[in-house]
């Protein structure tokens, strides 16, 4: 279990993380969401012990990290996997942090076969691993104490589709033996195939905290019309607002509608004597709901390009 209470965090006039209060619960990946600098790699830092709480605490297992004799055994986090030693190989690293914690010899190789790193790869210097081997060799330094609780920040980055969906198998199979599996990633369809949970946050602040089928029903469904008829598409676009719905043109034969049913969308256009081709609803997705969710806490805002106003 990782319980964060009150946590904050400054950095000057920044307020990375903001009053922070969650408990990450055992037995379920939980993902961690949230635009860029919403925090999220501050509040690892900290539960780690890497960066010191302005106000507020982060536990793991009702201790902090500081007050841990063996950390490797009770937590196992990656978190930049490029932070290795640019000479040493992947399996001197290893032995290192095994030899720290007192830790055997033989689960350095344990995890290196559990990563899928083998002998070739596992000696080669640090700055010579692509990103995927340096992925593979900080989630194996993570699995090197058989911890109860794991942190991992963006695992997926740099991975092919084949070793994306071992990730997702891994998480999987360590919540389902009872571990507390935490994992940021901003690959949101990624995150709906493998979190059961979801913490999200907006410049440092909780948003949602909820079953992930909860954050994604909270967004409503949206239906694509098309007409090979524009000015009938945007007569029923006009009719659409004036009855309430919300009516983006997704395109110069369609509309996306939210805020009424296909049946009504239907009748109307059958009314304005509008063909139609396509008239589908289109369950919400992750990514959706969370645009909704965050749409007043994004930094980094682009704008849409070539566009006219929408
Ligand atoms: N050491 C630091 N000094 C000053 N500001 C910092 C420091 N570390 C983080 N910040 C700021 O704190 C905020 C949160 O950053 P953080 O890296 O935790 O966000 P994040 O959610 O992990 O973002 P990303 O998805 O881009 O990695 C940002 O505004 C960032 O610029």
């Amino acid at each position: 279990m990782i319980t964060l209470r009150g946590l904050t965090k400054r950095f000057g006039r920044t307020t990375a993380v903001d009053d922070l209060t969650v408990d990450i619960a055992p037995g379920r990946v939980t993902g961690f969401l949230g635009p860029n600098g919403a925090g999220k790699s501050t509040t690892m830092r900290m539960v780690l012990g890497l960066d010191r709480p302005t106000a507020g605490r982060a536990l793991i297992d009702g201790r902090a990290y500081r007050e841990l004799r063996r950390p490797l055994r009770e937590v196992g986090a990656l978190l930049d996997a490029r932070a290795i030693h640019p000479a040493r190989a992947g399996r001197a690293h290893l032995l290192a942090m095994a030899r720290s914690n007192g830790l055997p010899v033989r689960r350095v190789d344990e995890v290196l076969d559990t990563v899928g790193l083998d002998a070739r790869a596992a000696a080669k210097p640090g700055r010579t691993l692509s990103l995927g081997m340096a992925q593979r060799l900080g989630i194996a330094g993570a699995l090197l104490g058989d911890p109860p609780v794991l942190m991992f920040d963006e695992p997926v980055n740099g991975l092919d589709p084949d070793g994306v969906r071992w990730v997702r198998q891994l998480m999987r199979s360590l919540a389902g033996e009872g571990r507390t599996v935490f994992v940021s990633s901003h690959l949101m369809s990624e995150m709906q195939l493998t979190a059961d949970r979801l913490v999200v946050i907006g410049r440092g602040r909780l948003l949602a905290d909820a079953p992930i089928d909860e954050v994604i029903a909270g967004s409503p469904v949206a239906v694509r019309v098309r007409s090979p008829h524009p000015a009938g598409l945007a007569a029923l676009a006009e009719r659409l607002t004036a009855a309430g719905a919300a009516v983006d043109p997704a395109g110069p034969d369609e509309l996306t509608v939210t805020g009424a049913t296909t049946d009504r969308i239907g009748d109307l256009a059958y009314e304005l004597g509008v063909r139609l081709h396509e008239l589908s609803p289109h369950g919400a997705s992750l990514e959706q709901a969370f645009m909704e969710l965050t749409a007043g806490s994004v930094e980094y805002a682009g704008t849409p390009t070539g566009g006219t106003d929408r």
